[in-house]
């Protein structure tokens, strides 16, 4: 059984909006119903664990009841330890859970098929998979007074997605370790990586677009009409 975990509990700070940017809204829905939405449309994920801010966890709670099996918990003070808290909530309510998926509200209009894909590259064996596209700008390393370092090899960068997913047991250690480390990482595979499991890669779909700036905002309204 599959279970997916929502970190909800940001502020927004770069898109600037007055409330969470989860809650943002968006052709009728809040961000974070559209990503719920998608990851239970996929067919594939039982339960869906939100972590919403703290101050805003009953409002989140009402958007989201009508979308099937969702519980919302509190988040934390970064994206790492609001994954953190959802990852113990779901081993407490969803015990029989084997694949866990940790999907960005951020990333609202995330096809469904890139739901499966990564589900299925976790059934079929891989311990941890993320979905990956190309980068299409050259990336170069600056130090702290902004002066180039390096350009590595664009060759061997890809830009990583969500939803990660991961053998829920090999989360639960990648956080573990994190914690009595006091680690914090950008995003879940890193912490997987530390422990050292391998990470596997699937094609991921620009459509996964995280919604970050106002810019990202519009773009994600004018494509997503519907
Ligand atoms: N304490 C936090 C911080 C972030 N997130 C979530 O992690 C995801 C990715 O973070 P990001 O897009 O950076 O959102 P914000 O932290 O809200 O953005 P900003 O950094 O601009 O404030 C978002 O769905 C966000 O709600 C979270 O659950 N808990
Ligand atoms: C997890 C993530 O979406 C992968 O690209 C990304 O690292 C989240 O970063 P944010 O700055 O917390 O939005």
């Amino acid at each position: 059984m599959t279970v997916a975990l929502v970190p909800a509990a940001g502020r927004g700070e770069r898109l600037g909006s007055a409330g969470p940017k989860a809650m943002v809204s968006l052709h009728g829905l809040p961000l974070v119903a559209h990503a719920v939405r998608g990851l239970l449309a996929a067919g594939c994920v039982r339960h869906v664990v939100v972590a919403a801010p703290v101050a805003h966890q009953a409002e989140m709670t009402a958007a989201l009841s009508a979308f099937g099996p969702v519980s919302v918990v509190p988040g934390g003070v970064d994206r790492t330890a609001s994954v953190h808290l959802a990852l113990l909530a779901a081993i407490e309510h969803v015990p029989d859970a084997g694949i866990v998926l940790v999907h960005d509200a951020a990333r609202a209009f995330t096809p469904p098929a890139l739901v499966r894909s990564v589900t299925e590259a976790v059934a079929a064996g891989a311990q941890a998979v993320v979905p990956v596209l190309p980068v299409t700008d050259t990336v170069k390393r600056v130090d702290t007074d902004g002066v180039v370092v390096d350009t590595p090899s664009r060759a061997d960068l890809r830009a990583v997605q969500t939803p990660q997913g991961f053998a829920i047991d090999v989360l639960r250690r990648a956080y573990e370790a994190a914690d009595s480390t006091v680690l914090s990482a950008t995003d879940d595979a890193g912490l997987v990586e530390r422990i050292g499991v391998p990470v596997h890669t699937v094609p991921g779909d620009v459509a996964a677009m995280k919604i970050t700036t106002p810019f990202d905002l519009a773009v994600a309204a004018a494509v997503f009409a519907r």
